[in-house]
Protein backbone atom coordinates (compact mmCIF):
# COMPACT_ATOMS: atom_id res chain seq x y z
CA UNK A 1 0.00 0.00 0.00
CA UNK A 2 1.49 3.56 -1.12
CA UNK A 3 -0.16 6.28 0.83
CA UNK A 4 0.67 10.08 -0.73
CA UNK A 5 -0.48 12.78 1.60
CA UNK A 6 -0.47 16.82 0.77
CA UNK A 7 2.69 15.83 -1.17
CA UNK A 8 4.47 19.00 -2.90
CA UNK A 9 7.99 19.38 -4.47
CA UNK A 10 9.42 22.66 -5.70
CA UNK A 11 11.92 23.31 -7.74
CA UNK A 12 12.58 27.20 -7.10
CA UNK A 13 9.58 28.52 -8.09
CA UNK A 14 8.22 25.83 -10.01
CA UNK A 15 6.01 23.23 -8.57
CA UNK A 16 6.61 20.27 -9.87
CA UNK A 17 3.89 18.39 -7.65
CA UNK A 18 1.46 20.02 -5.94
CA UNK A 19 -0.35 19.03 -2.52
CA UNK A 20 -1.52 15.59 -3.69
CA UNK A 21 -3.44 13.42 -1.96
CA UNK A 22 -4.20 9.15 -2.92
CA UNK A 23 -3.74 5.58 -1.96
CA UNK A 24 -2.35 2.69 -4.29
CA UNK A 25 -4.16 -0.18 -2.71
CA UNK A 26 -2.76 -3.63 -3.05
CA UNK A 27 -4.23 -5.98 -5.14
CA UNK A 28 -4.99 -3.92 -7.87
CA UNK A 29 -2.77 -2.58 -10.87
CA UNK A 30 -2.92 1.17 -10.39
CA UNK A 31 -2.31 3.32 -13.57
CA UNK A 32 -0.97 6.81 -12.62
CA UNK A 33 -1.43 8.73 -16.36
CA UNK A 34 -0.56 12.56 -17.38
CA UNK A 35 1.05 14.38 -19.92
CA UNK A 36 4.58 15.03 -20.03
CA UNK A 37 5.86 17.06 -17.60
CA UNK A 38 2.62 16.20 -15.42
CA UNK A 39 4.21 15.25 -12.22
CA UNK A 40 4.62 11.65 -12.39
CA UNK A 41 8.28 10.66 -12.16
CA UNK A 42 8.54 13.68 -9.64
CA UNK A 43 5.91 11.79 -7.26
CA UNK A 44 7.30 8.37 -7.70
CA UNK A 45 11.06 9.61 -6.69
CA UNK A 46 9.62 10.90 -3.85
CA UNK A 47 8.04 7.69 -3.06
CA UNK A 48 11.17 6.01 -2.85
CA UNK A 49 12.94 8.61 -1.03
CA UNK A 50 14.90 10.06 -4.36
CA UNK A 51 13.40 13.55 -3.80
CA UNK A 52 12.58 15.18 -0.38
CA UNK A 53 9.23 16.38 -0.55
CA UNK A 54 8.82 20.25 0.02
CA UNK A 55 5.71 19.70 2.06
CA UNK A 56 3.52 16.07 3.06
CA UNK A 57 4.06 12.64 3.05
CA UNK A 58 4.55 9.28 1.58
CA UNK A 59 4.54 5.70 3.54
CA UNK A 60 5.11 2.78 1.29
CA UNK A 61 3.26 -0.37 3.37
CA UNK A 62 3.18 1.49 6.41
CA UNK A 63 6.59 3.54 7.05
CA UNK A 64 8.46 6.14 4.90
CA UNK A 65 10.74 4.40 2.55
CA UNK A 66 14.09 5.03 3.95
CA UNK A 67 12.91 3.66 7.40
CA UNK A 68 12.39 0.02 5.73
CA UNK A 69 15.43 -2.01 6.92
CA UNK A 70 15.23 -4.61 3.84
CA UNK A 71 13.38 -1.95 1.37
CA UNK A 72 14.19 -4.22 -2.03
CA UNK A 73 12.14 -6.36 -0.28
CA UNK A 74 9.06 -3.70 0.37
CA UNK A 75 9.56 -1.90 -2.59
CA UNK A 76 10.91 -2.45 -6.37
CA UNK A 77 10.91 0.05 -8.31
CA UNK A 78 11.65 1.17 -11.97
CA UNK A 79 12.37 4.48 -12.66
CA UNK A 80 15.35 5.59 -15.17
CA UNK A 81 15.98 2.12 -16.73
CA UNK A 82 19.16 3.68 -18.16
CA UNK A 83 20.49 4.16 -14.39
CA UNK A 84 22.66 0.94 -15.10
CA UNK A 85 26.50 0.33 -15.30
CA UNK A 86 26.73 -0.60 -18.53
CA UNK A 87 30.38 -2.80 -18.55
CA UNK A 88 28.52 -5.00 -16.86
CA UNK A 89 25.94 -8.50 -17.90
CA UNK A 90 22.65 -8.07 -16.91
CA UNK A 91 23.04 -11.27 -14.83
CA UNK A 92 26.04 -9.69 -13.15
CA UNK A 93 24.25 -5.96 -13.20
CA UNK A 94 21.02 -8.41 -10.62
CA UNK A 95 23.66 -10.15 -9.17
CA UNK A 96 25.78 -7.48 -8.23
CA UNK A 97 22.18 -5.83 -6.39
CA UNK A 98 21.36 -8.96 -4.87
CA UNK A 99 24.69 -10.01 -3.51
CA UNK A 100 24.47 -5.86 -1.54
CA UNK A 101 20.22 -6.78 -0.05
CA UNK A 102 20.81 -10.16 1.09
CA UNK A 103 18.64 -11.54 -1.83
CA UNK A 104 20.18 -15.73 -2.79
CA UNK A 105 21.82 -15.99 -6.24
CA UNK A 106 18.65 -18.41 -7.20
CA UNK A 107 16.46 -15.47 -7.53
CA UNK A 108 18.93 -13.92 -9.97
CA UNK A 109 18.01 -16.97 -12.27
CA UNK A 110 14.04 -16.64 -11.34
CA UNK A 111 14.18 -13.01 -12.72
CA UNK A 112 16.00 -13.35 -15.54
CA UNK A 113 13.11 -16.36 -16.91
CA UNK A 114 10.47 -14.71 -15.56
CA UNK A 115 11.81 -11.29 -17.78
CA UNK A 116 12.76 -13.35 -20.78
CA UNK A 117 16.16 -12.06 -20.71
CA UNK A 118 18.11 -15.34 -20.47
CA UNK A 119 19.52 -15.55 -23.69
CA UNK A 120 20.76 -12.15 -23.14
CA UNK A 121 21.88 -12.42 -19.50
CA UNK A 122 25.31 -12.16 -20.39
CA UNK A 123 25.25 -9.82 -22.53
CA UNK A 124 26.92 -6.55 -21.30
CA UNK A 125 24.38 -3.95 -20.54
CA UNK A 126 25.86 -1.23 -22.63
CA UNK A 127 24.66 -3.16 -25.45
CA UNK A 128 20.80 -3.59 -24.72
CA UNK A 129 17.62 -1.99 -26.90
CA UNK A 130 15.62 -0.15 -24.71
CA UNK A 131 13.01 -2.81 -24.79
CA UNK A 132 15.86 -4.99 -23.08
CA UNK A 133 17.28 -2.54 -20.42
CA UNK A 134 13.36 -2.01 -19.47
CA UNK A 135 13.06 -5.83 -18.94
CA UNK A 136 16.36 -5.55 -16.67
CA UNK A 137 15.02 -2.86 -15.30
CA UNK A 138 11.66 -4.82 -14.58
CA UNK A 139 13.72 -7.77 -13.81
CA UNK A 140 15.49 -5.66 -10.99
CA UNK A 141 12.39 -4.26 -9.33
CA UNK A 142 11.39 -8.14 -9.21
CA UNK A 143 14.49 -8.74 -7.37
CA UNK A 144 13.64 -8.63 -3.62
CA UNK A 145 9.94 -10.07 -4.23
CA UNK A 146 8.60 -6.94 -2.80
CA UNK A 147 4.87 -6.13 -1.71
CA UNK A 148 4.94 -3.34 -3.71
CA UNK A 149 5.78 -2.20 -7.36
CA UNK A 150 6.65 1.00 -8.77
CA UNK A 151 7.09 1.13 -12.64
CA UNK A 152 7.74 4.37 -14.19
CA UNK A 153 6.72 3.96 -18.27
CA UNK A 154 7.15 0.23 -17.93
CA UNK A 155 6.21 -0.28 -21.76
CA UNK A 156 8.31 2.20 -23.35
CA UNK A 157 10.41 1.33 -25.73
CA UNK A 158 8.62 -2.51 -25.82
CA UNK A 159 7.44 -3.83 -28.61
CA UNK A 160 3.62 -5.56 -28.74
CA UNK A 161 4.65 -8.57 -27.33
CA UNK A 162 6.52 -7.07 -24.62
CA UNK A 163 3.66 -4.77 -23.82
CA UNK A 164 1.48 -7.76 -23.84
CA UNK A 165 3.97 -8.99 -21.51
CA UNK A 166 4.14 -6.38 -18.99
CA UNK A 167 0.13 -6.24 -18.92
CA UNK A 168 0.28 -9.58 -17.90
CA UNK A 169 2.61 -9.49 -15.94
CA UNK A 170 1.39 -6.70 -13.89
CA UNK A 171 -2.36 -8.49 -13.55
CA UNK A 172 -0.36 -11.71 -11.67
CA UNK A 173 1.19 -9.71 -9.21
CA UNK A 174 -1.75 -7.83 -8.46
CA UNK A 175 -3.52 -10.77 -8.65
CA UNK A 176 -1.10 -12.20 -5.73
CA UNK A 177 -2.09 -9.40 -3.57
CA UNK A 178 0.84 -7.16 -4.29
CA UNK A 179 0.39 -3.42 -5.02
CA UNK A 180 1.42 -2.00 -8.47
CA UNK A 181 2.02 1.52 -9.73
CA UNK A 182 2.34 2.24 -12.87
CA UNK A 183 2.94 5.71 -14.92
CA UNK A 184 1.85 5.81 -18.18
CA UNK A 185 0.79 9.12 -20.67
CA UNK A 186 -1.25 6.55 -22.33
CA UNK A 187 -4.83 6.24 -21.50
CA UNK A 188 -5.04 3.49 -24.24
CA UNK A 189 -2.75 1.60 -22.63
CA UNK A 190 -3.96 2.15 -19.11
CA UNK A 191 -7.66 1.39 -19.74
CA UNK A 192 -6.52 -2.24 -20.40
CA UNK A 193 -4.05 -2.88 -17.64
CA UNK A 194 -4.99 -0.62 -14.91
CA UNK A 195 -8.14 -1.18 -12.32
CA UNK A 196 -7.69 2.14 -10.61
CA UNK A 197 -6.32 5.50 -12.73
CA UNK A 198 -4.84 8.75 -10.79
CA UNK A 199 -4.70 11.39 -13.29
CA UNK A 200 -2.32 14.28 -12.95
CA UNK A 201 -2.05 17.57 -14.65
CA UNK A 202 0.83 20.17 -13.69
CA UNK A 203 1.18 18.45 -10.51
CA UNK A 204 -2.41 18.18 -9.60
CA UNK A 205 -4.75 15.48 -9.40
CA UNK A 206 -7.57 15.68 -11.80
CA UNK A 207 -9.05 11.93 -11.16
CA UNK A 208 -8.45 9.26 -8.77
CA UNK A 209 -11.28 6.29 -9.70
CA UNK A 210 -11.71 2.94 -10.82
CA UNK A 211 -11.14 2.16 -14.32
CA UNK A 212 -14.93 1.18 -15.11
CA UNK A 213 -16.11 4.39 -13.72
CA UNK A 214 -13.54 6.44 -16.28
CA UNK A 215 -14.46 4.24 -18.87
CA UNK A 216 -18.03 4.91 -18.21
CA UNK A 217 -18.15 8.60 -17.69
CA UNK A 218 -15.92 8.97 -21.10
CA UNK A 219 -18.26 6.74 -23.26
CA UNK A 220 -21.32 9.12 -22.11
CA UNK A 221 -22.93 10.20 -25.47
CA UNK A 222 -23.50 13.94 -26.29
CA UNK A 223 -26.30 13.95 -28.61
CA UNK A 224 -25.66 16.36 -31.99
CA UNK A 225 -28.28 18.55 -33.44
CA UNK A 226 -28.72 19.79 -36.54
CA UNK A 227 -32.21 22.24 -36.61
CA UNK A 228 -32.85 25.34 -38.45
CA UNK A 229 -34.69 26.29 -35.19
CA UNK A 230 -31.62 25.61 -33.17
CA UNK A 231 -31.51 29.10 -31.20
CA UNK A 232 -35.06 28.57 -29.71
CA UNK A 233 -34.07 24.74 -28.79
CA UNK A 234 -30.81 26.07 -26.47
CA UNK A 235 -32.48 27.59 -23.50
CA UNK A 236 -35.01 24.56 -23.37
CA UNK A 237 -32.49 21.94 -23.31
CA UNK A 238 -30.51 24.20 -20.76
CA UNK A 239 -33.97 24.22 -18.17
CA UNK A 240 -33.73 20.26 -18.85
CA UNK A 241 -30.13 20.68 -17.50
CA UNK A 242 -28.37 19.98 -20.41
CA UNK A 243 -25.05 21.37 -21.49
CA UNK A 244 -25.29 22.75 -25.18
CA UNK A 245 -22.53 23.99 -27.34
CA UNK A 246 -23.36 25.33 -30.78
CA UNK A 247 -20.40 24.84 -33.25
CA UNK A 248 -23.12 26.49 -36.00
CA UNK A 249 -26.04 29.03 -35.82
CA UNK A 250 -27.89 25.39 -37.40
CA UNK A 251 -25.32 22.87 -35.01
CA UNK A 252 -25.82 21.81 -31.40
CA UNK A 253 -23.57 19.37 -29.09
CA UNK A 254 -25.69 18.47 -26.21
CA UNK A 255 -24.81 16.33 -23.12
CA UNK A 256 -26.91 15.99 -19.69
CA UNK A 257 -29.99 14.65 -21.77
CA UNK A 258 -30.43 11.63 -24.46
CA UNK A 259 -31.14 12.20 -27.95
CA UNK A 260 -35.05 10.74 -27.04
CA UNK A 261 -35.63 13.69 -24.97
CA UNK A 262 -34.54 16.29 -27.35
CA UNK A 263 -36.44 14.85 -30.01
CA UNK A 264 -39.43 15.20 -27.37
CA UNK A 265 -38.83 18.92 -26.45
CA UNK A 266 -38.35 19.64 -30.28
CA UNK A 267 -42.26 18.03 -31.21
CA UNK A 268 -43.44 19.81 -28.35
CA UNK A 269 -42.05 23.11 -29.66
CA UNK A 270 -42.76 22.33 -32.83
CA UNK A 271 -38.72 22.90 -34.23
CA UNK A 272 -38.05 20.88 -36.86
CA UNK A 273 -34.91 18.92 -36.79
CA UNK A 274 -32.87 18.05 -39.68
CA UNK A 275 -30.21 15.88 -37.48
CA UNK A 276 -30.77 14.06 -33.77
CA UNK A 277 -26.91 11.95 -33.83
CA UNK A 278 -25.95 10.26 -30.51
CA UNK A 279 -21.97 10.40 -30.31
CA UNK A 280 -20.06 8.57 -28.44
CA UNK A 281 -16.24 10.18 -26.89
CA UNK A 282 -13.47 8.11 -26.97
CA UNK A 283 -11.33 7.23 -23.75
CA UNK A 284 -8.85 9.10 -25.46
CA UNK A 285 -11.16 11.85 -25.96
CA UNK A 286 -12.36 11.80 -22.34
CA UNK A 287 -8.58 11.84 -20.97
CA UNK A 288 -7.72 14.66 -23.62
CA UNK A 289 -10.45 17.24 -21.96
CA UNK A 290 -9.26 16.20 -18.75
CA UNK A 291 -5.83 17.55 -19.27
CA UNK A 292 -6.13 20.19 -21.32
CA UNK A 293 -5.25 23.19 -20.46
CA UNK A 294 -2.64 21.29 -18.23
CA UNK A 295 -0.34 20.03 -20.79
CA UNK A 296 2.73 21.61 -20.58
CA UNK A 297 4.31 21.44 -24.25
CA UNK A 298 1.73 21.59 -26.86
CA UNK A 299 3.11 20.77 -30.32
CA UNK A 300 2.52 23.29 -32.75
CA UNK A 301 0.64 23.08 -36.19
CA UNK A 302 2.55 23.99 -39.08
CA UNK A 303 1.23 27.27 -40.35
CA UNK A 304 -0.37 25.55 -43.25
CA UNK A 305 -1.27 22.50 -41.39
CA UNK A 306 -5.37 22.23 -41.20
CA UNK A 307 -6.13 25.31 -43.69
CA UNK A 308 -8.76 24.80 -45.81
CA UNK A 309 -7.68 23.88 -49.77
N1 LIG B 1 15.30 18.49 -10.90
C1 LIG B 1 14.40 19.32 -11.41
N2 LIG B 1 14.62 20.65 -11.42
C2 LIG B 1 13.71 21.51 -11.92
N3 LIG B 1 12.53 21.14 -12.45
C3 LIG B 1 12.25 19.83 -12.46
C4 LIG B 1 13.16 18.86 -11.96
N4 LIG B 1 12.58 17.63 -12.10
C5 LIG B 1 11.39 17.85 -12.69
N5 LIG B 1 11.18 19.16 -12.90
C6 LIG B 1 9.98 19.76 -13.51
O1 LIG B 1 8.86 19.31 -12.78
C7 LIG B 1 7.76 19.04 -13.64
C8 LIG B 1 7.31 17.61 -13.46
O2 LIG B 1 8.27 16.73 -14.02
P1 LIG B 1 8.16 15.13 -14.01
O3 LIG B 1 9.39 14.60 -14.64
O4 LIG B 1 7.82 14.70 -12.64
O5 LIG B 1 6.92 14.91 -14.95
P2 LIG B 1 6.40 13.56 -15.61
O6 LIG B 1 4.93 13.58 -15.44
O7 LIG B 1 7.15 12.40 -15.11
O8 LIG B 1 6.73 13.81 -17.14
P3 LIG B 1 7.30 12.84 -18.28
O9 LIG B 1 6.14 12.02 -18.75
O10 LIG B 1 7.76 13.83 -19.30
O11 LIG B 1 8.41 12.05 -17.67
C9 LIG B 1 8.24 19.38 -15.05
O12 LIG B 1 7.85 20.69 -15.36
C10 LIG B 1 9.74 19.29 -14.94
O13 LIG B 1 10.35 20.16 -15.88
Amino acid sequence: MIEVRGLTKRYGDKTAVDDVTFTVSPGLVTGFLGPNGAGKSTTMRMIVGLDRPTAGTVTVNGAPYARHRSPLTEVGALLDAKAVHTGRSARNHLRAMAATHGIPRARVDEVVDMTGLASVARRRVGGFSLGMGQRLGIAAALLGDPRTLILDEPVNGLDPEGVLWVRGLVRELADGGRTVFLSSHLMSEMALTADHIVVIGRGRILADAPVSEIVGAASGTAVRVRSPGATQLIPLLEQEGATVTAAAPDLLTVTGVDSARVGELASREGVVLHELTPVSSTLEQAYMELTAGSVEYHSTARPDAGSPS
